[in-house]
């Protein structure tokens, strides 16, 4: 005979299709008809399971006798109410006696998601500058590799493209929340600088959302971390056996493409006002799906966009540090995929709105190397669609060494993002002196194995000289004697509070303006004398207050663009702070759900569910077919 639970669960889901009198029925137990029903009622009446085990709902020891009489705990939870402040440092006490590494640690803060998301939301708030470099990179990056050894619990969706395509929408009806504001969806393609790692790649989204609720306010029912399965051509993962996705060769091309439109109109009909943070997408992948996504569902891509305004901040705040006019700056790019082409693209639009000069003009201040040295369109190989934007002719010689193009270019900022560190010598440093008194040295490629310098080496090289920030987080190092804080680069400063402007204002799109304007909020945040002395970035305890300060500028821009959907409001930032999810409050809905009553699936007599297929004139559920 089958446990109450099991029954429950399978009423829960037959009333999820909408077909409760077959329930009734089926439920009911043969053997004792009127007891089964009562019981059944009475876990209608207080929920599926008891709230101590739905991750969402539970509170630990936190219920009060009230509560727990209440809400039916008693017996289920110890005896001691203690207040969350309590549980909170018994959680950091397991992170700093039982957790002998990052990896740990992080597994104890994946357990809590599991078990107890208010719980983990308040740690990780009172504790952003401690916590931040474990949920997400450095020790993101490790738990992605070993993702398949250290895996319990799903936190996420996943969605298979070779078993489940056409199904999407329908197995969205399965995430448990009627009002997801933002997904962040990766295939897993490029995580960090680690490559392909399949559904390995899935600890990205889970620490992203981790940062959209603990940094921008989102509230964790409103949120969906999402991987799409499309397959690996990591060897070592296709030969695990604890590896959790289909052991197959990536798909590619129209495959690739249709799998992600469907995954996008899906998120779109069921949750219509849902923003899609793509990320960690390849770069042959990343800037065609953006293309062809952008004005179909509000969407971005992290990795493109939210570097280029974290590193536009960054680069404002580094040229007032050197005092170098915009119109005279020059910079080298080491490494030309999605990331590094988002952050040129936006400097050059940075440099032409500010000093007048035409974009084609401002993006001739920008030089950038691949793996073959300084692109050229004289260089003799064809250049993908993405490095020719950036591209010089004629007006640069064929230069393969850093060392070399530095001497060309003369450049006040130097750019890692190559996935390939570590890569700056002394050499190059050394030559960057001779052209700029202090430097701007930017090593952002993650996680830190990857980076392509050290502030340790960078400052020890520059002489102390230099401005510098990594795309990881780093110690404090010496310098001439002083200990100075590492500044970090990293597009946790901008992604927070883009998505929470962009949904609070009710954003048709997320423009390049807002992202401007996202970037010159994080300049702005940094105090001139803060700048004077070399830090160009706000520290991670700030990671909230500045998430806060990025939403208000992308929401005000949206309004000022006529793409918000809500009347400017008399204090828009208090707007948006009044709607930040405090865990202290747990019940406290602050993000008011802004998608309209969802499209609820319709039973067939079958019990199955099917959906509408007119979703509006502009937006067409993907029919799983060849894409022309
Ligand atoms: N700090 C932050 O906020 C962010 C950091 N990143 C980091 O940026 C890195 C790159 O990401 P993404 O742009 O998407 O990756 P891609 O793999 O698309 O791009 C890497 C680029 O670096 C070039 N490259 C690789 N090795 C070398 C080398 N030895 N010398 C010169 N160039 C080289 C590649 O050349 P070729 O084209 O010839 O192959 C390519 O142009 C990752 O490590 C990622 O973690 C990304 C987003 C945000
Ligand atoms: C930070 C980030 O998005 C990356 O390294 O890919
Ligand atoms: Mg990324």
């Amino acid at each position: 005979m089958s446990s109450l639970l099991e029954k429950v669960e399978s009423l829960v889901i037959r009333k999820g299709a909408g077909d409760e009198a077959e329930v009734v029925t089926d439920v009911t137990d043969p053997g004792n008809p009127a007891t089964r029903t009562q019981e059944i009622k009475k876990v209608e009446e207080h929920g599926a399971a008891p709230i101590v085990w739905i991750p969402f709902l539970n509170r630990g020891t936190n219920f009060t006798p009230e509560e727990r009489r209440r809400k039916r705990l008693e017996g289920l939870v110890p005896p001691a109410v203690e207040p969350i402040e309590l549980q909170a440092e018994r959680v950091m006490l397991q992170l700093h006696d039982e957790c002998p590494n990052s990896l740990a640690k992080y597994e104890l803060l994946a357990q809590l998601a599991a078990t107890n998301v208010s719980l983990l939301y308040y740690v990780l708030i009172h504790n952003l500058e401690q916590l931040a470099p474990i949920v997400y990179t450095p020790t993101v990056g490790e738990a992605c590799q070993k993702f398949d050894r250290i895996f319990r619990q799903s936190l996420g969706m996943y969605f298979d493209c070779f078993n489940q395509r056409g199904r999407f929408r329908e197995i969205m009806d399965n995430w448990f929340s009627h009002s997801v504001q933002i997904i962040v969806v990766t295939d897993g393609g490029r995580i960090l600088g680690l490559g392909d790692l399949g559904t390995n790649g899935m600890g990205i989204p889970v620490g992203k959302i981790q940062l959209y609720v603990g940094v921008g306010g989102f509230h964790p029912e409103h949120s969906l971390p999402a991987q799409l399965d499309v397959g690996t051509c990591n060897e070592e993962l296709l030969k695990d056996k604890f590896y959790l996705g289909n052991k197959k060769k990536r798909l590619d091309g129209k495959e690739h493409m249709a799998a992600v439109e469907e995954f996008c109109m899906a998120a779109k009909n069921k949750w219509p006002n849902v923003l899609i943070q793509f990320e960690d997408f390849p770069t042959d992948k990343a800037f065609d799906i953006l293309d062809r996504m952008r004005d179909k569902v509000l969407c971005f891509n992290d990795d493109i966009q939210g570097t280029g305004a974290v590193t536009t901040a960054g680069f404002i705040n580094g040229m007032k540090a050197q005092h170098t006019p915009l119109k005279d700056a020059r910079i080298v790019f080491y490494g030309a995929g999605s990331s590094a082409v988002g952050v040129a693209t936006m400097i050059a639009q940075l440099i032409s709105k500010e000093t007048g000069m035409p974009f084609d003009e401002a993006k001739k201040h920008i030089y950038m190397m691949d793996s073959k040295g300084l692109i050229t369109t004289k260089r003799g190989d064809k250049l993908p669609e993405h490095k020719k934007l950036m591209a010089h002719g004629d007006d640069v010689p064929v230069l393969k060494d850093l060392k070399d193009v530095i001497a060309h270019v003369k450049p006040h900022a130097l750019i890692g993002l190559t996935g390939a560190g570590p890569a700056f010598k002394k050499e190059d440093i050394e030559e960057m002196l001779k052209y700029c008194d202090k430097p701007l040295i930017f090593p952002l490629s993650n996680p830190s194995s990857k980076a392509e310098i050290t502030a340790e080496k960078a400052y020890e090289y520059a002489h102390g000289k230099c401005v510098y920030a990594s795309g990881s987080p780093e110690e404090p190092v010496k310098v001439n004697g002083k200990t100075v804080k590492v500044g970090q680069c990293n597009n946790f400063w901008i992604f927070p509070g883009v998505g929470f402007g962009a949904v609070m204002s009710k954003s048709k799109k997320v423009t390049d303006e807002m992202f401007l304007a996202a970037a010159r909020a994080l300049a702005d945040f940094v105090t001139p004398e803060q700048i004077e002395q070399g830090q160009l970035y706000p520290e991670a305890k700030d990671l909230r207050k500045v998430a806060a300060t990025v939403a208000t500028a992308v929401a005000d821009e949206a309004i000022k663009q006529g793409v918000a959907r809500i009347k400017r409001p008399a204090d828009l930032r208090g707007f948006i702070e009044h709607r930040m999810w405090d865990p202290e409050k747990p019940h406290l809905n602050a993000t008011t759900p802004l998608t309209t009553p969802m499209t609820t699936p319709m039973a067939t007599p079958q019990g199955t569910p099917r959906h509408s297929m007119d979703f509006g004139s502009d937006v067409k559920f993907p029919q799983h077919k060849p894409m022309s």
